[in-house]
């Protein structure tokens, strides 16, 4: 028996939702630079859960139930309240909440097919509202509503920043969420899986996935890639700190990727954001940093840039705080999250892989007063 480490090349599972192919990645066979250009942020969700794209009058009403189910229980709230703001990150936030929400919903246990599609509608239009609430709270301000005749990102902002977005940004945020939207088996999708196939509640399987996604080597890179530039501080410093990283053997955040040799394909969508936000708000040297980083790693290391490197001056110019980049991850996500959820429950087994063992051969048991 041998074991392959972090399982890298194992297909563990069928679906139908997202393709990684040849370093193309597609949702249900729309390739990720059509959808990027082309749709919108419900067209996606609709798409990942049904396996094609909306009419219009499917796309309205998918619209309206996303809108009708933003808001969140009150206990939700004070629960967020109710301890000290400034010491908790927003993804431990996000996580707990998410799961106080599955105690305070109807049929959180129900397993019924219908039953688990409206936990989805409800899941997708909660998450964001509890990021941007948890976000206004530590600012020693009230959670804005959400108002239903806004569409999804529109009403991320509105929530976030209690004023409508202007168009560039509702443009920005809605493409960036597009972009997060899925990813096959990426690490918090697969954990998803793992908890569902259990049999346990979508609500169990989205807290295990907020937790997977939140750690450094995945959602929570694009953080991290922020903390790195604002560390470099001017363009001039940039491969001179490079450097020295990788001869620390340190990794340098948002480059790499474990399915990816030539390219993430998202990248080149949001360095062309980021290209234009920074230049728009007068930041353009976290890009132009962001451009020489990329050159040099991908020249000197052969890794190319994720999806998780440019959104992060893409979300800086927007002015959104650093913490926020990986729970706006969360709220993309949670769409792929509930279609592969949604996916496991159709076509079910207990996903249960082999340790190969490594410890000691059997041996005596050792009483109490004869251990060391
Ligand atoms: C949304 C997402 O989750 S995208 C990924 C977000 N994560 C990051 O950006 C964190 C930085 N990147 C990484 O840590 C990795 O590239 C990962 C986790 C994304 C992929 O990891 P793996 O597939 O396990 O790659 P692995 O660790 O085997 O790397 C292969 C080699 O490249 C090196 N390497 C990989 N990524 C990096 C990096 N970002 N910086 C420096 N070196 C790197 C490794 O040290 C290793 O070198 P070695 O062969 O000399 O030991
Ligand atoms: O697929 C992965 O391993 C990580 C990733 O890029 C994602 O989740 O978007």
């Amino acid at each position: 028996m041998t074991a392959t480490k972090g399982l890298e090349g194992i297909i563990a599972t069928e679906s139908s939702i997202c393709s990684i192919i040849d370093d193309k990645l597609a949702y249900v066979g729309y390739t990720i630079d059509d959808l990027a250009e082309n749709a919108t942020f419900e067209e996606v969700v609709y798409l990942l859960w049904n396996r094609e794209l909306p009419n219009q009058e499917q796309l309205d009403e998918i619209r309206q139930e996303l809108a009708n189910e933003m808001e969140v229980p009150d206990a939700v709230i004070d629960h967020l309240r109710s301890y000290d703001v400034s010491k908790v990150h927003p993804m431990a936030a996000l996580r707990t909440a998410i799961s106080l929400l599955g105690v305070y919903v109807e049929e959180a246990d129900v397993m019924e097919k219908e039953a688990n599609r409206r936990k989805a509608i409800r899941l997708q239009a909660k998450v964001s509202t509890i990021v941007t609430a948890f976000s206004r709270i530590r600012q020693g301000k009230d959670p804005v509503k959400p108002k239903k005749d806004l569409g999804f990102a529109e009403n991320f902002i509105y929530m976030l920043n209690g004023r409508e977005g202007e168009p560039i940004e509702i443009e920005a945020i809605d493409k960036a969420l597009v972009l997060h939207a899925d990813h096959e088996l990426n690490a918090s999708t697969f954990t998803a899986r793992v908890c569902v196939a259990t049999l346990s509640d979508v609500y169990s399987g989205i807290t295990a996935a907020i937790g997977a996604l939140k750690g450094p080597l995945h959602g929570g890179a694009n953080e991290q890639v922020m903390a790195m530039l604002l560390e470099i501080g001017e363009e001039e410093n940039a491969i001179p700190y490079i450097k020295e990283k990788l001869a620390n053997k340190e990794l340098i955040m948002g480059m790499g990727h474990r399915v990816y040799r030539s390219g993430d394909p998202r990248a080149k969508h949001l360095q062309k954001m980021s290209e234009e936000l920074t230049k728009l708000t007068g930041q353009e040297k976290w890009y132009k940093m962001s451009v020489e980083i990329e050159k040099y790693i991908k020249e000197n290391k052969g890794l190319p840039a994720n999806v998780d490197f440019y959104s992060a001056s893409v979300y800086h110019s927007l002015g959104i705080d650093h913490d926020l980049f990986t729970p706006i991850f969360a709220v993309s996500r949670m769409s792929g999250w509930l279609a592969h959820i949604l996916e496991q429950y159709d076509n079910n087994r207990l996903i249960r892989p082999r340790a190969k063992y490594t410890g000691p051969n059997l041996r005596e048991f050792v009483p109490m007063n004869e251990r060391n």
